[in-house]
């Protein structure tokens, strides 16, 4: 299904992606992490085209993506929808528009500029804000809506494209626990319930655990672990992040349950204060 293939891009002297090589045989949710630099926005950037390769293959269902051009291009973007760490909404406009400008790719120009969307797109639009449980802010401007019903919003529009894969570049990363969870839950239900594949940028390797069929680590460019969550183990993920023996899970996590964590951590001191 993906096939990527020595997959490397240089910016000057610098190697971004370095050599990548890994298969995908059926659509699953995959968290690729690694820290800061590591290469994971540029990988992404390049399966979207929006970043072009220095070299290498990547193969979607028998076909190189790096190779296609004009009108193919943009088919393919639309087909591997992104969705970014800052959302990439119209602040001022509302809801509903901003999840049909999913669909600009295939209106014309005159259409654009008017803001004229056909009837059934508007019903879908609104059919796909029910599944992610924010219909009910449709007629709102995007800039008055919560960091995590935000994000779900940029997840209606991408869904709008009905692509096969979703791109999702740190999508948790400025948001609360609590968001992060709801965001994250809308993906991979997203995944499950259409099949489709999702490949997400994730700082916290708890949520990979949590999410993720498989996750991909990488370090300086290149993949250093590519297996299940299981197979994660303190010990992988601290040569994945190039950390010491101090090396702390707690450190890359922002799952709610560090909140009870610091909670009882709290508790404990004030009872040794108290006592
Ligand atoms: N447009 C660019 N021009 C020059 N260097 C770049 C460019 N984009 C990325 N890089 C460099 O490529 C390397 C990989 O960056 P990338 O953003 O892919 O890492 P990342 O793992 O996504 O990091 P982060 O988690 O901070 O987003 C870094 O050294 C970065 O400085």
């Amino acid at each position: 299904m993906l096939a990527v293939n020595n997959l490397t891009k240089t910016f000057g002297q610098n190697v971004a992606v370095d050599d990548a090589t890994f298969t995908v045989d059926q659509p699953m949710m995959i968290g690729i992490i690694g820290r800061s630099g590591a290469g994971k926005s540029t990988f992404l950037r390049m399966m979207n085209r929006l970043t072009d390769a220095t070299s290498g293959v990547l193969e979607f269902n028998g076909r190189n993506v790096l190779d296609l051009k004009g009108h193919e291009r943009r088919a393919w973007q639309s087909d591997c929808a992104m969705i970014f760490q800052q959302f990439n909404l119209v602040p001022r406009m509302d809801v509903v528009s901003n999840v049909l400008h999913g669909t600009l790719g295939r209106r014309s120009t005159v259409a654009t500029l008017f803001n004229l969307f056909p009837r059934d797109d508007i019903h879908r639009a609104i059919d796909i804000l029910e599944r992610l449980g924010i219909a009910e802010h449709a007629a709102k401007r995007a800039e008055a809506l919560s960091g995590g019903q935000q994000q779900r919003v940029a997840i209606a529009r991408a869904l709008m494209q009905d692509p096969k894969i979703i791109l999702a570049d740190e999508p948790i990363a400025s948001l609360d626990p609590m968001n992060a969870q709801t965001v994250m839950e809308a993906l991979r239900r997203i995944h499950e319930e259409d099949g489709r594949m999702v490949i997400a940028n994730l700082h916290t390797l708890d949520t990979a655990r949590r999410y993720c069929d498989r996750i991909i680590g990488m370090r300086d460019g290149r993949v250093v672990f590519d297996g299940t969550p299981g197979q994660l183990t303190t010990g992988v993920a601290r040569d994945i992040y190039g950390a010491g023996d101090d090396f702390s899970e707690g450190a890359t996590s922002t799952e709610i349950r560090d909140d009870h964590e610091q909670l009882e951590e709290a508790e404990r001191l004030l009872a040794k204060v108290t006592v």
